[in-house]
């Protein structure tokens, strides 16, 4: 597994493509070399579509796909040498593990020798050596998944493509992999493109991840950025800010405020004009007193305790949503009816454009 093509970037200008009624709109992105890179997007986003588009097997309508120097955008997916793994694994039923991930070069008429090394080291780095006379019935989830990426692996792909690989599977066996991606990710220095709806898993391995929805990448950006600073609305709900609102930026002794019902919140931001603004519910500090600083007084509408944390809703002259860790309002009563207030830290206030 050693000797590798030279390591490129990938990157797309433009690209469209209308399949049925579904478009890819304009998207453009680099993604760079060695970077594992995560398009995280709800059901039918067009994240399949995406990939199938980088992958070759659909030409876009429009723009232009670059690896390193290279135009690609008119190769056919054997030319391109990107392994795909999807989503339901599509391992040959019929072919035993060794023969699935062996396919691929003696279809090059690598010599037997050759592809023996291959298939040894490739092996060893997804622990399969158990598994090889197996057929793909007899495996697990994430049995299948690993000799999956095996096969992908072994062609030494100059970008490697995963399609939701660890949806089908239990939280436990999901974690373990998204650990193993990581490791072999950090072993082989692939170039990845990890497609996935889920943001944990999102967070975890993304070393800059970009958020598709309705056909379009409404913004790519580091883990932290994602989270803390969505740029738009519908990113901020998807990420789970569950508190958008919009406002005007009053302007008021050299500082910024967004208004939320009758209350003005300090913001930071440079914006000014209309502003779009978002607060993750674990960001505010639910008390029986008030606190200096952003505050809002609020009664108490709903309480959903959960596992570790407690989720309120309140009304604050607008709905706010707050996670309470449950050892933290001793001392406030969360019943409904009762009147609370809510701290907003400046910092968490996510100001963003309002187009
Ligand atoms: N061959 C096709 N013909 C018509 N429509 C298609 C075709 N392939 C995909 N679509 C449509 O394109 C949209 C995007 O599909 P895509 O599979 O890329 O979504 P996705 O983001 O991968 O969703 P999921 O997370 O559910 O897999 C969907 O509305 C889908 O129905």
């Amino acid at each position: 597994m050693k000797e590798r093509l030279p390591v490129r970037s990938l990157r797309l200008f433009r690209i469209t493509k209308k399949i049925g009624e579904f478009q890819l709109r304009d998207i453009s992105l680099e993604v760079f070399p060695g970077e594992y890179f995560v398009i995280l997007g709800p059901t039918g986003a067009g994240k399949t579509v995406l990939l199938e588009v980088i992958a070759g097997m659909h030409a876009p309508d429009a723009g232009e796909i670059w690896l390193g120097e290279e135009n690609i955008t008119a190769w056919p997916p054997e030319k391109r040498r990107f392994g795909f793994v999807y989503q339901d694994y599509a391992l040959f039923p019929h072919l035993n593990v060794r023969e699935n991930i062996v396919f691929g070069l003696k279809n090059k008429k690598l010599p037997p020798d050759e592809i023996k090394r291959e298939l040894e080291a490739v092996v060893s780095l997804l622990g399969v050596a158990h598994l090889l006379r197996r057929l793909p019935y007899t495996l697990s989830g994430g049995e299948q998944q690993r000799v999956a990426v095996a096969r992908a692996l072994i062609m030494k792909p100059r970008v490697l493509l995963l399609d939701e690989p660890l949806s089908a599977l239990d939280p436990c066996t999901k974690e373990m992999l998204q650990q193993e991606l990581k490791r072999l990710h950090q072993l082989t220095g692939t170039l990845i493109i990890h497609v996935t709806h889920d943001f944990e898993e999102a967070l975890y391995l993304g070393e800059r991840i970009g958020v598709i929805m309705g056909g379009k990448l409404l913004q790519v950006g580091s883990p932290e950025e994602i989270f803390t600073r969505p740029r738009t609305a519908a990113v901020a709900r998807f990420v789970g800010a569950e508190n958008i609102y919009y406002s005007d930026i009053i302007l008021r002794g050299g500082r910024k405020y967004v208004s939320l019902g009758e209350a003005l919140l300090q913001v930071e931001t440079d914006l000014t004009g209309r502003a779009g603004f978002s607060v993750r519910p674990e960001q505010i500090l639910v008390s029986s007193l008030p606190q200096p600083g952003n505050c809002l007084r609020g009664k108490v509408l709903a309480v959903y305790p959960r596992r570790l944390l407690t989720r309120v809703i309140i009304d604050a002259g607008e709905r706010l949503v707050a996670l309470v860790v449950a050892r933290e309002d001793k001392g406030c009563s969360l019943a409904p009816g009762s009147t609370v207030y809510c701290t907003i830290p400046p910092a968490a206030i996510n100001v963003f454009p309002h187009y």
